[in-house]
C-alpha cells in the first residue's frame, strides 16, 4: 500500500441551485454549499485524516470548498497549488444556459448525452474524454508522485473534472459512466497500491445530494 487520495467535488454552487450550465464560469457557493463543504470536512475530520499537499483548479467554488475543508480539518495553512487543469469541464455555448430549457430546445436524450456521455462533446465544449486529456497528465505528473510517495493528498474540483479521474481509478466502462453523478461535497477516500492501481475505496457520507 502506498498512499492515499481525497477526491472532493465542491459544494453547490449558485448556478447549480439556478440550474445553469457553468463550465468555466465562476459563481460562488450558496449558503448550502458552505454547509456542504464543512460536512465535507468535518467528515474527513472524524475519519483522522490530515493532508500533505492540497490541489484545486482556479475557480471559485472549488477553491472556497477547499478552503473550508481546510479549516474544518484544523490544517489553513497547508501547502495548495492552483491548477487550470483542475477546472470543470468547459460547457462551450451552454454555458450560462438554463438545463431545462437546453432540454426543451434540444431534446432530454441529447443533452443527457452532452453532460455525461464519454466522447460527445457540447457545442464549441469538452466531451468527457478531452477533460481527461488535461486532466489525467496533470494527475500522473503532479498527483500521483505524491501518492505514490506515501503523501496524502487532498483534490477539490468539479463533477466532470473529477469524473474523469473516476472513470479510470473505477474502471468503468463508457456505459457506466452515463450514470455517475458525483454528490457535493461528499469525499471519496482512495488508497492506491504501489503499482497505482486502486487497493480500496470509501466515500464519506450520503452520495444522493448532487446538483
Ligand atoms: O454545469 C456544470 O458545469 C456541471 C456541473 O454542475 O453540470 P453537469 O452536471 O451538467 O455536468
Amino acid at each position: 500500500m502506498s498512499g492515499t487520495l481525497v477526491l472532493v467535488r465542491h459544494g453547490q454552487s449558485e448556478w447549480n441551485l439556478k440550474n445553469l450550465f457553468t463550465g468555466w464560469r465562476d459563481p460562488d457557493l450558496t449558503e448550502l454549499g458552505i454547509k456542504e463543504a464543512e460536512i465535507g470536512g468535518q467528515a474527513l475530520a472524524d475519519a483522522g485524516l490530515t493532508f500533505d499537499i492540497a490541489f484545486t483548479s482556479v475557480l471559485k467554488r472549488a477553491e472556497e470548498t477547499l478552503r473550508i475543508v481546510l479549516d474544518t480539518v484544523g490544517q489553513p495553512d497547508l501547502e495548495t497549488i492552483r491548477d487550470q487543469a483542475l477546472n470543470e469541464r468547459d460547457y462551450g455555448d451552454l454555458s450560462g444556459l438554463n438545463k431545462d430549457d437546453a432540454r426543451e430546445k434540444w431534446g432530454e436524450e441529447q443533452v443527457h448525452i452532452w453532460r455525461r456521455s464519454y466522447d460527445v462533446p457540447p457545442p464549441g465544449g469538452e466531451s468527457l474524454r478531452d477533460t481527461g486529456a488535461r486532466v489525467w497528465p496533470y494527475y500522473m505528473t503532479e498527483i500521483l508522485p505524491r501518492v505514490l510517495r506515501g503523501q496524502t493528498v487532498l483534490v477539490a474540483a468539479h463533477g466532470n473534472s473529477l469524473r474523469s479521474l473516476v472513470m479510470v481509478l473505477d474502471r468503468m466502462t463508457k456505459d457506466e459512466i452515463l450514470k455517475l453523478n458525483l454528490a457535493t461535497g461528499v469525499p471519496m477516500v482512495y488508497k492506491l497500491n504501489p503499482d497505482s492501481t486502486v487497493a480500496s475505496k470509501e466515500v464519506l457520507g450520503d452520495m444522493s445530494g448532487a446538483h
